[in-house]
């Protein structure tokens, strides 16, 4: 099944726009996990279990696993994803940009050690750094647009001949890069009017991973509003810190249950 496929099937199967993210930081466990060798992946373990009912898809961000020399520990989630939730897709968030020969291997790593569905990349080099992404016929690629940081104004809101720079990028990605038919789009929920724009531009087919609700503030009636399609599907609406490390009573992975149910129920409220 190709990484679009499987995720309109999980937007069907779970009614859930949410994408949990997996951000796993050290500084950060629960007590019960602090000094052991495996706790990045029996964290993310636990939290998976907890809210697999409510979403659409994980996506583990990359970093927090190398700075911690933990990228065994990301194959064996990678692992346990596809073996106990093969329906939900797994979005590697590594947002790659290198020369071609170096995003062969960048590609091989992603699709082929991990074996994600679909990975984050940067346009910076343009579209021959893309290429051998698009090799994987089967898996998805989505390129950053309009990020879901303040600086990312910085160049993506550039005119290029009476165009912002992000809008040239998802016109690039969605007429011309998407050979595949798999491609997809970065754009933040903190840029509510450039997400609705992205929208208009691309129609209504192109997915969209949208950070920057939850711990970035980002509003889901705005982004619902914005970015969903005319099926009211169209967004993987990304929650990390807000949903690892939520404060409730009870065990921690029933305070990642309920925000994650109730972020599920926000947005299902709003689209
Ligand atoms: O524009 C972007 C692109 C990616 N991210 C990533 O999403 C999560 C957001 O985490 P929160 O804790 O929900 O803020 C994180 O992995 C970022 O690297 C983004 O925030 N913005």
């Amino acid at each position: 099944m190709s990484f679009i496929q499987k995720l309109n099937a999980a937007w069907a199967s779970s009614d859930s726009l949410l994408m949990v993210g997996l951000d796993p930081d050290l500084t950060r466990m629960p007590d019960e996990l602090k000094g052991k060798p495996d706790a990045i992946f029996q964290f993310c373990k636990q939290v998976i279990d907890a809210t697999a009912p409510f979403v659409c898809g994980f996506k583990p961000q990359i970093a927090y696993f190398a700075a911690a020399g933990a990228e065994g520990q990301l194959e064996d989630l990678c692992a346990y994803l596809r073996e106990q939730y093969p329906h939900l897709p797994i979005v590697l968030d590594a947002k790659r940009g290198d020369i071609g020969a170096t995003a062969t291997q960048y590609a091989q790593e992603v699709f082929g050690r991990y074996g994600a569905d679909a990975v984050t990349v940067s346009p910076y080099l343009g579209a021959d750094s893309v290429e051998p992404y698009l090799e994987w016929e089967d898996r998805g690629v989505i390129v950053l647009c309009r990020t879901s940081n303040p600086g990312g104004s910085d160049l993506q809101f550039l005119m290029t001949d009476g165009v912002p720079l992000y809008l040239r990028v998802a016109d690039l990605v969605a007429n011309k890069w998407n050979k595949t038919g798999q491609c997809g789009l970065v754009v933040g929920a903190t840029f509510p009017n450039e997400l609705a724009a992205v929208r208009q531009a691309v129609g209504d087919s192109l997915p969209l991973l949208v950070p920057g609700i939850g711990a970035q503030g980002g509003d889901i009636a705005a982004t619902c509003a914005a970015g969903c399609n005319a099926q009211k599907t169209g967004m993987m609406i990304n929650s990390s810190r807000a949903i690892l490390y939520a404060q409730g009573a009870g065990h921690w992975t029933e305070a990642a249950a309920s925000v994650a149910k109730q972020t599920r129920d926000d947005i299902n409220a709003h689209r």
